[in-house]
């Protein structure tokens, strides 16, 4: 694991156990167990791909580790709905909200505020390293998880994806290398994202999804995931026959993230 992740993953331990203090596990997953029907973040991204456009899951996110504050003036309701409506040609499939604070100023009711304004499925995009987490992010609207393998071994990967299966939300697992896609691939999810992103050093390459690609079966979703910039990004990946991106940075540093979607995608 990266020195990066590792700080992540260590705040996160003593940030759920807080949480629990807050409200004890059967509280949260009698809450979640309550919330209805989530939105198909599955069939969202293939009904992009089956009208023969790019799947875009578009990232709602202040700031980062490596680069700091990437967008100061931040409404993520607003945000949200320039996804949703893009040029009104070409759109947003999904979002992904950042929720982590220490690290990503992001907020649980960032996630609230997106979803509740749109009509999309939501990512909570979050460091997951305990159960208790899964049933909290169904608690706070989210239609689906992230499982970043790094993070992760394998009874714990599978654990989670049952608990957010059983609450009828979906996976998408993270890797940035062979080993960690092998072991992706044990999952039932179709959702398998490819990290761009080396958290080690931050340096970003497409290349990485170009790479691990040819291991990855056709019955899987594959999400490319991060460093995507330039209308050159998306076509090199398209022409290999990746359909599935998520996006962050470029949109959040437009006036207007909807258009920014639209002019990377068209
Ligand atoms: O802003 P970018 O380079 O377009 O990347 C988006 C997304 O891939 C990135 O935010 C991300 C990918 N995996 C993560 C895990 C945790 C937090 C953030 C991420």
């Amino acid at each position: 694991m990266s020195d990066i992740l590792k700080k992540i993953c260590e705040a996160k331990v003593i940030e759920v156990a807080e949480a629990k203090k807050r409200s004890p596990f059967e509280v949260m997953r009698r809450d979640a167990e309550s919330r209805v029907l989530t939105r198909d973040f599955v069939g969202a991204l293939r009904a992009k791909i089956a009208q023969g456009q790019a799947a875009v899951i578009a990232e709602v996110k202040k700031a980062s580790p490596s680069k700091g504050v990437i967008r100061a003036d931040f409404d993520p309701a607003d945000i949200a709905q320039s996804y949703m409506v893009g040029d009104g040609k070409t759109s947003a499939a999904c979002l992904s909200v950042l929720t982590d604070r220490q690290f990503f100023q992001g907020e649980p009711d960032y996630l609230k505020q997106a979803r509740a304004s749109t009509l999309l499925p939501v990512l909570r995009k979050d460091f997951m390293v305990d159960p208790y987490q899964i049933y909290e992010s169904r608690a706070m609207g989210a239609d689906c998880v992230l499982l970043i393998a790094a993070c992760l071994d394998d009874a714990q990967m599978a654990e989670m994806e049952q608990i957010a299966r059983s609450l009828d939300m979906a996976v998408l697992v993270e890797v940035h290398d062979g080993a960690e896609l092998e072991r992706a691939l044990k999952l039932k999810t179709p959702l398998i994202g490819i990290n761009n992103r080396d958290l080690r050093t931050f340096e970003v390459s497409i290349q990485t999804t170009l790479d691990l690609q040819k291991q990855v079966p056709a019955d899987r979703l594959l999400v490319t995931e991060s460093g995507i910039a330039s209308p050159e990004d998306v076509k090199t990946l398209r022409d290999a026959g990746i359909h599935a991106f998520l996006v962050g940075e470029a949109f959040m540093r437009a006036d207007e993230p909807g258009d920014a979607l639209a002019k990377l995608f068209a």
